[in-house]
C-alpha cells in the first residue's frame, strides 16, 4: 500500500511512523498510508518556511498568480477523481465532494486575482510637505490548521490567500482526512513554487497543532474545528503575541414564520439539517416554528426525510453519506438520548442503519434524527452536535422566534423562512450571526464573500473573499518628506 509523505523544504519527508485513512463507508476500504510526523517535523517545515520567506515575501505578483491560477486549473481539471478520493475519505456524496473540490479550485483562481489587486492608500500628511503611505506586507511563517468536514475546501480556503499575500505556509490538515490535503499539496509541489514556501505535515492534532502553535518562529495561527482546541489555541497565541483566527462551531437557529412557502421552508430545513450528513459548520440544527405552521411543518419535514436514501457516499443515488468516524456516531446516538431523556420527542430516525444500497459493507450509517417538542433550554438546544440531528422549537410569534435564534454562545449562520418583507428586513439585522439567510438554507455560501461569525463562534478577522488581508496581511504607515 502507498505510503504518503509529509512535504518538508520541498522534499517527501517520512513521519516517525503512518496510520491508515479508511473509508467511513466501508470500514474494510483502507485509502492509503499516512505519515505521522512529531515536533522535530514541525521545527524542520518551520525552519525551511522561514528561510524561504525573506525572497516570497517579496516575489512578483506575476509569479504569484500564475502559480496560484495554475494550482486552481489543475484542481478543476480532476474534480472528479479528487471527488471521489473526498467522498472516499471523509463520507460526502460524490456530487457533494465533487462540489467541494471545484469549490477549492475556484479560491485558488480568486486568490490569484488578489495577488493583483491587492492595494494601498497614499495620503497627504496632516503636516506640510509630508507625504503618508500605507502598505499591507506578510506577516511571515503561517500555521493552518484544518478539521476533518471539508479536506480540500477549507485547506484551500486558508492556504490561497496565505500564499497570495506573500507568506510561507505550515498546514497540519486533520489526522482522520488526510488524503485530500495530501493530492493538495502534491498539487502545489508541482506548481513550480520554491521549496519551503508551502510546508505539509500530517499527525495528531496535539503533537503536530500543539507544536505549530508553540513555535516562536510561526507569525500566525488560522484553526478550523472544535471550541475546546480553538479556546486553547487562543490562549496560546495571544500568550506569545501570535496573530490567531478562529472558525468554530455553530448552534445554526432556521426559523420558520407561519407565513412561510411550506414546501420551500421544508425543503431548505431538510437540506441544510441533514445533508453532508449535517456535518456543516453551518448547517442548521435548531427549527424554531411559529405556532400555527408547526404541525404542518412537522408532518411534512418528516415524510421528507423518510425520502432520504443513507448510505455509501460514492453509490448512485445516496443523498447522505456516513457520519465521518465511530467518535463522531457515538457522539450523534448519545444525543438522540440526551434529548429524548430531557424530554424531547424523537419523530423520526436517530439510530444505526445498514447502506440503502444493500451492500452489507459496514459503515457509520445514521438516520436522520427530528426530534420535536423541544425546549431552548434543552442541551440538544445549546450545544453542537455535528451530525444528521436537528430539534424543533414551537414559538408563537416572529419576535419569540427571534429571541429563541438569538438565545444561544454561537452565531455563525442563521436562517428565516417568511413572505414578509418586514420580518425578513428585520431579522437581517437583528439575527445576531455572521451570515443571514432569507428563504435559504443555512448552508450553501459563496466563496467569494467574508465567511465566519459572531460570538463562540469565530474569533479574529473574517475569511475568504477581500477580506482576507486582514488577517494573512500587516498595515504599514510610512512618511517621507518631501
Ligand atoms: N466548525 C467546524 O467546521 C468544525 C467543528 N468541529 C467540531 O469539533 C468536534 C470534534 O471534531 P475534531 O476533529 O475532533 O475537532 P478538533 O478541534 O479536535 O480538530 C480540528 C483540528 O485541530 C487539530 N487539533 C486537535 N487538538 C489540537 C491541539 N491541542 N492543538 C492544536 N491542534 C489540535 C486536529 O488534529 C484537527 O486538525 C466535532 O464533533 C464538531 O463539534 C469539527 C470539525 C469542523
Ligand atoms: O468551512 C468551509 C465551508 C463551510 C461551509 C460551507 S457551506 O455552508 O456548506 O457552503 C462550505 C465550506
Amino acid at each position: 500500500m502507498t505510503t504518503h509523505n509529509n512535504l518538508i523544504n520541498g522534499s517527501w519527508t517520512p513521519g516517525k511512523t503512518t496510520s491508515p485513512n479508511t473509508n467511513p463507508s466501508d470500514l474494510s476500504d483502507v485509502i492509503g498510508q499516512y505519515a505521522q510526523g512529531d515536533a522535530s517535523d514541525v521545527d524542520a517545515a518551520v525552519a525551511a518556511a522561514t528561510a524561504a520567506f525573506p525572497a516570497w515575501s517579496v516575489s512578483g505578483i506575476q509569479a504569484r498568480h500564475d502559480a496560484l491560477d495554475k494550482i486552481g486549473n489543475e484542481i478543476l481539471a480532476r474534480k472528479e477523481e479528487l471527488g471521489d478520493l473526498l467522498a472516499r475519505e471523509e463520507g460526502k456524496t460524490r456530487p457533494e465532494a465533487i462540489g467541494e473540490v471545484a469549490r477549492a479550485g475556484q479560491i485558488f483562481k480568486f486568490f490569484a486575482g488578489e495577488c493583483l489587486r491587492l492595494a494601498g492608500e497614499s495620503l497627504p500628511s496632516v503636516r506640510p510637505g509630508i507625504g503618508v503611505e500605507i502598505t499591507r506586507e506578510p506577516i511571515g511563517v503561517v500555521g493552518l490548521i484544518t478539521p476533518w468536514n471539508f479536506p480540500i475546501a477549507i485547506p484551500a480556503w486558508k492556504i490561497a490567500p496565505a500564499l497570495a499575500f506573500g507568506n510561507c505556509v505550515v498546514i497540519k490538515p486533520a489526522d482522520l482526512v488526510p488524503g485530500s490535503a495530501w493530492a493538495l499539496a502534491d498539487i502545489i509541489h508541482r506548481s513550480g513554487i520554491p521549496a519551503g514556501v508551502f510546508n505539509l505535515v500530517m499527525g495528531r492534532g496535539r503533537i503536530i497543532g500543539d507544536a505549530l502553535v508553540q513555535h516562536p518562529d510561526v507569525a500566525a495561527i488560522s484553526f478550523t474545528g472544535s471550541v475546546g482546541v480553538g479556546r486553547g489555541i487562543a490562549e496560546a497565541c495571544v500568550k506569545s503575541g501570535k496573530k490567531v483566527q478562529l472558525e468554530m462551531g455553530g448552534k445554526n437557529p432556521q426559523v420558520v414564520l407561519d407565513d412561510a412557502d411550506l414546501a420551500q421552508a421544508v425543503e431548505l430545513s431538510a437540506q441544510s439539517c441533514f445533508y453532508s450528513t449535517g456535518q456543516r459548520c453551518t448547517a442548521s440544527s435548531r427549527l424554531i416554528v411559529t405556532d400555527k405552521i408547526y404541525p404542518a411543518f412537522v408532518q411534512a419535514l418528516q415524510e421528507r426525510m423518510a425520502k432520504i436514501k443513507v448510505g455509501d457516499a460514492r453509490a448512485a443515488g445516496t443523498d447522505i453519506g456516513p457520519v465521518v468516524s465511530q467518535a463522531q456516531l457515538e457522539q450523534d446516538l448519545s444525543y438522540v438520548e440526551i434529548a429524548k431523556a430531557e424530554g424531547a420527542v424523537l419523530a423520526t430516525g436517530g439510530s444505526r442503519i445498514a447502506c440503502h444500497t444493500g451492500s452489507g459493507k459496514e459503515g457509520f450509517f445514521m438516520q436522520p434524527a427530528l426530534l420535536v417538542d423541544s425546549t431552548p433550554q434543552m442541551r440538544i438546544n445549546r450545544e453542537e452536535v455535528f451530525g444528521p440531528v436537528a430539534s424543533v422549537i414551537r414559538v408563537q410569534d416572529y419576535e419569540e422566534a427571534l429571541a429563541v435564534a438569538n438565545d444561544t454562545a454561537f452565531g455563525l449562520s442563521a436562517g428565516i423562512a417568511t413572505t414578509s418583507l418586514k420580518y425578513a428586513s428585520h431579522f437581517k439585522r437583528h439575527a445576531q450571526a455572521g451570515m443571514v439567510m432569507v428563504n435559504l438554507p443555512t448552508a450553501g455560501v459563496d466563496y467569494h464573500v467574508p465567511f465566519g461569525g459572531r460570538k463562540g463562534s469565530s474569533y479574529g478577522p473574517r475569511e475568504q473573499g477581500r477580506y482576507a488581508q486582514e488577517f494573512y496581511t500587516t498595515v504599514k504607515t510610512a512618511y517621507t518628506l518631501a
